[in-house]
């Protein structure tokens, strides 16, 4: 496949975080087999998810590096796939991606079936780079990538042996004398590869007889050899990849050779890794609907349909710990995840299926998640988007956010439910959520987070029902803090500590401490299934347990927020048999429809029948 690099970001349907304005090949499951395999050049592809704030902080990164070695494209392509996309999800699954964002590097001419090497992150680009580098040495070293430029260090302390085996045009030769760990002398050869006529040659310090015959007795230095043997020491002030490609270059453009336009200068992508969000939308944010705390039906369902169908399958084997915490996670979704009749049913019944098994592979548990939907459909809303969890950009917001408001809602309900239970256990549904944290989200840096605050605290703070409403609530308060003007903050959804002032003044005293009761009281009256607002639910869903009073409230916090939402299904309380009110109205307005029909039609049958008689009688008389 021939493609040029815009070309394939032309062909991607989604670009995730990737758009056309990056060097970043955007890969997916259509394109990644027939782009990745068998080729002359190596792949090194980023594979993340677009929900994932690590990932949205590593993607300038990213798009520099690709940016960065751009001009090595024929030894080696950066590439990203966004397993968030769900015609990916399952590709992800085939190549065992259990956090995001995760580096495969992928040799020159590998076959269908390679995996791909795990390579490390780094905290920069530079490191990234670096690692890079290495897996091209490995190659060459491993005889594959003959055609790319040689990057293996020259030996001979004979300089003719240069000239052995190169094109006749070739002129010039230059030496990069540095020590064996140095990668200057790769990345300048890689940089500079397509410059015609030229050959670029890495001498280690160890090749001591060459360094003395050309008299290099300083680490990184530079020769240049013509083949008419003459030798020029070319000084360069620093030793930065970028002088060193600068000094060959206008050696080169002083004997007039033909450099191709841009060769060996980085175009650095620019982006910011600071947030977006100024003061003044964090003051506006003050008085936005966010303040209401609306919890929806919609993003609750997202939230566990992602959970189940993408996030939990992504695992090739689920068993020991990793099965523990499914198992959790499905018991406390049974018990109080807010849904309807067939959603509860769906949810006891792979609870069910799952509770004995010992061992469990991640795409039999998709299809047994599967099968019981098609079964028992519809079992969720099914709409198109997120509404209180829509961010302002799709990158934004959505899954994290829903996940949150999920455990919340798990937290809270326990509590209200059965928190006056004296067996309660106060920790179940914050042990299930620390589970499904450490094993399945896919935020590798979130769930290192989560895991660190658990450990300090959770056990030893949780003591009462009321406090895993406030432990989960703190420790979301913290991950506010730390992500303050981070560069996944969405500019319409600022961080804050939550509730703010405005939506609960009755949550601080006034030296602007919480006052956890009150908290508490917030907490329990957002986050109560009561309080879920059920808009933009499937029309053939039920709504059960909503009282006509908790319709009122909601639609009266709907009002007060200004949003222009159809309050749709809430008051229809379910009756037996499976109708409901406005079934039993149609009825007794049809039944009263044909039964006034059927009077009219018998009274003009009496008209007709008396003014017929009138006519014959007044006929008979005539003719008499
Ligand atoms: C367990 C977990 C750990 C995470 N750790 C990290 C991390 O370490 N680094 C990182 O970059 N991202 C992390 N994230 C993602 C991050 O916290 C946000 O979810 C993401 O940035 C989306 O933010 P958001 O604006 O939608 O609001 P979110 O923080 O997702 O909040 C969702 C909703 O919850 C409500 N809410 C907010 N605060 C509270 C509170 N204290 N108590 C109750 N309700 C509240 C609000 O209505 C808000 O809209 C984590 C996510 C989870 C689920």
């Amino acid at each position: 496949l021939k493609l040029e690099d815009k070309s394939y970001n032309d062909l991607a349907k989604s670009h995730g975080l990737y758009g056309s304005d990056t060097k970043v090949i955007v890969l997916n499951v259509t394109n990644f087999k027939k782009s990745v395999y068998g080729t002359s050049n190596a792949w090194l592809v980023e594979f993340y998810n677009s929900w994932c704030g690590a990932c949205q902080r590593f993607a300038p990164m990213w798009s520099n590096l690709a940016a960065d070695v751009h001009d090595w494209r024929d030894v080696i392509k950066i590439a990203a796939l966004d397993c968030a996309d769900d015609d990916n999800n399952p590709f992800c699954r085939e190549y065992e991606i259990m956090h995001y964002p995760s580096l495969r590097f992928f040799s020159a001419n590998s076959k269908v079936g390679i995996l791909g090497t795990e390579v490390e992150k780094g905290k920069t680009e530079e490191d990234i780079r670096h690692n890079l580098v290495h897996f091209l040495k490995k190659e060459q070293l491993e005889g594959r990538g003959s055609n790319w430029p040689n990057i293996i260090p020259y030996r001979s302390n004979d300089v003719l042996n240069l000239w052995k085996n190169v094109p006749e045009s070739t002129r010039f030769a230059f030496l990069i004398f540095e020590e064996k760990e140095s990668y200057l002398g790769t990345e300048v050869i890689l940089d500079l590869h397509s410059i015609k006529n030229i050959q670029i040659r890495r001498v280690i310090n160890e090749n001591e007889a060459l360094c003395k015959l050309m008299g290099v007795f300083t680490f990184p230095s530079l020769v240049v050899l013509e083949r008419s043997q003459n030798v020029f020491p070319l000084k360069v002030e620093e030793n930065s990849r970028v002088l060193f490609c600068k000094q060959i270059k206008s050696f080169l453009q002083e004997h007039k050779v033909l450099l191709p336009e841009n060769i060996g200068n980085p175009i650095a992508y620019s982006s910011s890794t600071k947030s977006i969000v100024s003061t003044k939308q964090r003051e506006h944010f003050e008085n936005a609907v966010e303040q209401f705390g609306l919890v929806f039906q919609v993003d609750l369902e997202n939230t566990i349909q992602y959970s189940l169908k993408s996030e939990i399958p992504v695992r090739k084997f689920i068993s020991g710990h990793p099965l523990e915490a499914l198992k959790k996670y499905l018991s406390v979704l049974v018990k109080y995840f807010p849904t309807y009749a067939r959603g509860r049913m769906f949810l006891e019944k792979l609870k069910f299926k799952v509770q004995d098994l010992s061992t469990l592979k991640g795409q039999i548990f998709l299809e047994i998640v599967e099968s019981l939907e098609a079964e028992m459909k519809p079992v969720f809303s099914n709409s198109d988007g997120w509404l209180g969890c829509k961010g302002s950009e799709k990158r934004y917001r959505g899954y994290p956010c829903g996940l949150w408001i999920t455990f919340h809602t798990l937290t809270t309900n326990a509590v209200i439910e059965n928190g006056n239970d004296p067996n309660f256990n106060s920790l179940e549904v914050l042990e299930a959520m620390l589970g499904y944290i450490t094993h399945f989200f896919g935020c590798q840096e979130c769930s290192r987070h989560f895991q660190e605050m658990a450990e300090k605290s959770m056990r030893q703070n949780v003591t009462s029902p009321e406090q895993s409403v406030l432990w989960l609530w703190s420790a979301h308060n913290m991950v506010n803090k730390r992500l303050v003007a981070d560069l996944t903050e969405d500019p319409q959804h600022p961080k804050v500590q939550f509730p703010t002032e405005k939506a609960c003044p009755a949550c601080r005293g006034p030296d602007g401490r919480w006052i956890t009761e009150q908290v508490l009281a917030y907490l329990k009256q957002m986050y109560s299934r009561h309080s879920i607002v059920h808009v933009g639910v499937m029309e053939n869903q039920r709504v059960e347990n909503v009282a006509k009073a908790d319709t009122l409230h909601v639609q009266a916090k709907l009002i007060g927020t200004g949003m222009n939402y159809k309050i749709g299904m809430v008051d229809k309380k379910r009756l037996g048999w499976n109708f409901n009110i406005f079934d039993i109205s149609l009825c007794v307005v049809l039944y009263a429809g044909s039964a006034v029909i059927l009077i009219l039609v018998f009274i003009k049958f009496i008209v007709r029948k008396r003014y017929r008689k009138k006519a014959y009688i007044h006929d008979l008389l005539g003719k008499v």
